[in-house]
């Protein structure tokens, strides 16, 4: 993959960005550029390096070679003027067991804003932005898990960061929590804030993300939008149908219509993947019409990421 292209705009700026634990190449020159104002996806399976590219950029770990710029300017540990820019929502829930949910967020926030009146009221608005508000005497122990990420989002947003990373943070969340957190992302977007958002959840980064890097083994796999990522792969369509029986010589004559790139039936279930094509259901109709195979259900579908990181990579997005 070429090197990031560097633009004005570009809020995190990565070249070729190599980590090794050991033996292991954790990342395998990486090369990053997100754009202000994106919510930026980076999808991958555990393992693939997202945390790891994370905790390099922020500069929690050392890392064995590359570049990497926040804002224009070079990253390094002691830039606390950049880390004062930058928000950061772990994959775990770090917060303070013995402070109330109120308190652990004033003790994020008082790291970067020293002024008391000015934080009492970022802190009543990352309470209130995440729907915690009645639980501000709470303390950590008696939140449920979606809660607890709630408050390990406000945590990290209090002090208006202009760039955000959440890593994974819809893992083991309830479905309301969930679809409060992925609303609450779009809401920093539309307020300004710049977005890098991890995640193994196809669906999540498609929803809510501009620009998707797909990574697997520490590499960049292909990136785009979620659009120019599927067109990338020679899969355009997927076509199911529940057939009686269906003879062999038919499935071949399937298999030999201009856009199709495999039929099988198992089960009574035909599935046949195709190249994108307007005609891919009306030829495979006729063929199966012409051979008087007997029809149930019929339906289409594009393909999803999973597909595009199937194409690419050889395996499955969840193993
Ligand atoms: N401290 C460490 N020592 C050795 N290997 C590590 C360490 N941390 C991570 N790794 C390895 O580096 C690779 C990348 O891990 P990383 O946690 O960045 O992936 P990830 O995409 O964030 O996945 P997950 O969602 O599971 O955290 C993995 O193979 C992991 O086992």
């Amino acid at each position: 993959m070429s090197h990031a292209q560097a633009a004005p705009t570009d809020v995190v700026r990565v070249i070729g960005l190599v980590k090794r634990y050991r033996e292991l190449v954790a990342l395998d020159h990486l090369d990053l550029a997100v754009r202000r104002g994106e919510i930026f996806g980076l999808l991958g399976p555990n393992g693939s390096g997202k945390t790891t590219a994370i905790n390099c950029i922020l500069q929690l770990l050392s890392y064995d070679r590359g570049t990497i710029e926040l804002f224009g300017e070079p990253m390094a540990p002691g830039r606390y003027d950049l880390k004062a820019r930058v928000g950061v929502v772990p994959q775990q829930v770090a917060v303070f067991d013995e402070l109330t949910v109120r308190e652990n967020v004033d003790a994020f926030c008082a790291l970067y804003v020293r002024d008391r009146r000015r934080r009492r009221q970022l802190v009543d608005e990352a309470i209130d932005f995440v729907g915690l508000g009645d639980y501000a005497r709470f303390r950590p122990a008696k939140l449920s898990g979606g809660l607890a990420r709630r408050l390990n989002i406000a945590c990290g947003i209090a002090h208006r960061p202009e760039l955000i990373f959440f890593d994974e943070p819809t893992v083991a969340v309830d479905p309301q929590s969930r679809a409060n957190i992925l609303d609450g992302i779009c809401r920093l977007r539309d307020e300004g804030a710049t977005v890098v958002y991890t995640s193994h959840y196809m669906e999540e980064v498609e929803q809510i993300c501009g620009r998707i890097m797909i990574c697997d083994r520490g590499r960049a796999v292909a990136q785009g939008t979620a659009d120019e990522l599927k067109r990338m792969i020679s899969l355009g369509e997927k076509i199911t149908a529940e057939v009686g029986e269906l003879s062999e010589g038919t499935l071949e004559r399937l298999r030999g219509l201009s856009h199709v790139l495999s039929a099988d039936c198992a089960d009574g279930m035909l599935r046949l993947t195709c190249e994108a094509s307007a005609h891919n259901l009306t030829d495979a109709l006729g063929v199966l019409t012409a051979a008087g195979v007997r029809l149930g259900r019929v339906w289409s579908e594009p393909p999803t990421l999973n597909d595009v990181f199937l194409e690419l990579c050889g395996r499955e997005l969840r193993d």
